[in-house]
């Protein structure tokens, strides 16, 4: 069993869980006080046509490394990440296996103008709706966790809430899959969620197979702006960090040491 199974297994008995205490209809009153989405595409593709869009995240932890970041402060985080020149939040809600949170993602938001990703494995419509009545202005469909109807699903939901969605793709077949959906914001996760592993040329890869007009967004493992560098030499201008800018005391000076 991999570890994204592992997830997926917890995550489908978590979600039944809050199902059972939280209606749709609650959930839609608690969406009718939130002011609308920020553009998380919007926002990326301004960024990217005169520099790098960075999507920072607020990330404590990961099954992979353990804890990332001891003095976790999400609303710190962000307005260094804003300080530092990033685009875009990406905030991780999963407790158990990165141990996020939903408050997180709450907390970060407020902070910041920026539009902010629930980052989080979603299997369920209701976790959309759900998402937006944390204030996420986006969410992640993760291709390798879901089958075609089931994406397809939680995109309608999402994007008839008006919130941009994220794409995960990690080889030819996912992306062939994910052009077949309507969002045209696509990532490419360059760690690979069955064994960890990262690899570069996945996006290098996968970028040429990338339907036409699409905002594509490299993903993981990247720590220095040579690795942007090499990135943008295929094209590629928006990128997703976690870790390497977590682990930095100053994060807003590490922030703009690689997209400023
Ligand atoms: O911390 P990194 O290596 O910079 O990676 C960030 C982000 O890409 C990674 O956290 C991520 C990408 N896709 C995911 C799906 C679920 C959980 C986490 C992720």
């Amino acid at each position: 069993m991999t570890i994204l199974d592992r997830i997926l297994e917890t995550k489908r008995e978590e979600v039944a869980e809050r199902r059972a205490r939280v209606s749709l209809a609650e959930l839609d009153h608690r969406i009718a006080q939130e002011g609308p989405p920020r553009g998380f595409r919007a926002a990326l593709d301004w960024r990217s046509a005169d520099g790098y869009a960075l999507i920072a995240e607020v990330k404590r932890a990961s099954p992979s490394k353990g804890l990332i970041r001891p003095d976790f402060d999400p609303p710190a985080h962000a307005r260094a990440y804003v300080e530092g020149g990033a685009a875009c939040l990406s905030v991780l809600t999963d407790e158990r296996y990165f141990q996020g949170s939903d408050d997180y993602l709450v907390a970060a938001r407020a902070a910041v103008p920026l539009p902010a990703i629930r980052k989080d494995f979603l299997i369920d419509p209701w976790q959309v709706a759900e998402s937006r009545a944390l204030g996420a202005d986006a969410v992640l469909l993760i291709m390798a966790a879901l089958d075609d109807a089931a994406a397809a699903e939680i995109e309608a939901a999402a994007l008839e809430l008006g919130m941009d969605v994220l794409v995960e793709v990690h080889d030819r077949d996912e992306m062939d899959r994910a052009a077949r959906l309507r969002s045209r914001l696509i990532g490419v996760n360059n760690r690979d969620l069955r064994t960890f592993t990262v690899d570069f040329a996945r996006t290098y890869e996968l970028v040429a197979h990338a339907p036409e007009g699409c905002t594509f967004i490299a993903e993981s493992g990247l720590t220095t702006r040579a690795d942007l560098d090499a990135m943008a030499e295929h094209g590629i201008r928006c990128f997703l960090i976690g870790e390497s800018l977590m682990r930095q005391p100053d994060v807003a000076a590490a922030t703009r040491a690689l997209v400023g």
